[in-house]
């Protein structure tokens, strides 16, 4: 199941007691390239896509920043008890290229990109990008697993149907998701919704293609133990994607987001709920709309790196096959 690595066992991050972590050009945690290697378990890849944003842009600097901000992340998990570099080989797969002049060309080329990836066996945790970004993902993840499992972290729905008459934004993937037969319907919710809405039907429409909903103030009043170990329940064993979207935290948190909502999220109860998935059998995830221009001292980078380094823990304890 896990790659094989020529008997030498995974090649590691850089190590920051030779060479300061603020030293050379950045990877996600420090981590060799994909060329560096000879097969990866699991690539951290960005995808550096914003033009499906209904407000501001910027998402497309994300995989940049995040990068840089992951620079002190370390190579031991506490909370999950695990080394992700060294269980597994983790790389980082570099950006996908894709056009930002159209966005029906820029889906197809990141899904191919992905897919060739996803084909190699490796599972990816994808850094975004705007929301958009979701569709070719969970396409190029379906085609290897099926319809899977979907927990979406997030302020918003991400259900509509179009925008400007458009249907594929960062606003409506999941509609799209659930029409294309990506995802198993029996088990899909969103976590962390909050804000208005443009009408009631908004959440009617929801219900209808299959989402339950974990509201912000749900987690504020049922508490992140409660509220994982339902979402662990809901999922089971199918084969689980997992769709974070950075505004799901409070500006306070993430201040670099496009269309930010009061009320949400700490970084430490979205941290938290991550953790309490474990065992969970994870198969691929994101992160998206991190937008640095309207970041204040990287918190918003910070937030999604350390979010990053728990989905590919989540992934690397699942391909060792144990739970805490
Ligand atoms: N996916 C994110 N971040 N936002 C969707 C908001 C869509 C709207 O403008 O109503
Ligand atoms: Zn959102
Ligand atoms: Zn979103």
């Amino acid at each position: 199941m896990v790659a094989e690595h020529g008997g030498a066992g995974p090649v590691g991050p850089t190590d920051s007691a030779r060479t300061p972590r603020f030293a050379g050009p950045a990877t996600f945690a420090r981590l060799p390239r994909l060329d560096q290697v000879p097969g990866a378990d699991i690539a951290v890849v960005g995808v550096p896509f914003d033009t499906g944003v209904s407000y501001r842009p910027g998402a497309r600097f994300a995989p940049t920043a995040v990068r840089e901000a992951s620079r002190l992340l370390r190579p031991y998990h506490p909370g999950l008890d695990v080394s992700p570099f060294k269980a597994c080989q983790v790389v980082d797969a570099g950006d996908i290229a894709c056009t930002p002049y159209d966005i029906g060309a820029a889906i197809a080329e990141i899904e191919l990109q992905a897919s060739g990836l996803v084909d190699t066996g490796a599972r990816l945790v994808a850094i975004g990008g705007d929301h958009t970004v979701a569709l070719p993902l969970l396409r190029a993840v379906a085609r290897r697993h099926g319809p899977v499992a979907l927990l979406h972290f997030d302020a918003h729905l991400d259900t509509w149907d179009t925008y400007f008459g458009e249907p594929y934004t960062h606003g409506t993937p999941f509609r799209r998701a659930v029409e294309e037969g990506l995802l198993d319907t029996e088990a899909l919710s969103h976590v962390g919704t909050r804000g208005p809405l443009y009408g009631s039907g908004d959440l009617a429409e929801d219900r209808r293609l299959g989402f339950g909903v974990v509201t912000a103030a749900d987690v504020l009043r049922r508490g992140v133990d409660e509220v994982a170990h339902a979402l662990r329940e809901r999922v089971g064993d199918r084969p689980l994607y997992v769709s974070v979207d950075i505004d799901v935290l409070d500006p306070a948190h993430a201040p670099g987001t496009g269309t930010p909502e009061a009320g949400g999220l700490t970084s430490r109860e979205l941290l938290e709920i991550l953790r309490g998935l474990a065992g969970a059998n994870l198969v691929g995830a994101d992160v998206v709309e991190v937008a640095p221009a309207y970041d204040h001292a990287d918190i918003t980078s910070v937030a999604a790196a350390h979010v990053a380094y728990d989905l590919v823990s989540l992934l690397a304890l699942n391909r060792m096959g144990r739970s805490r």
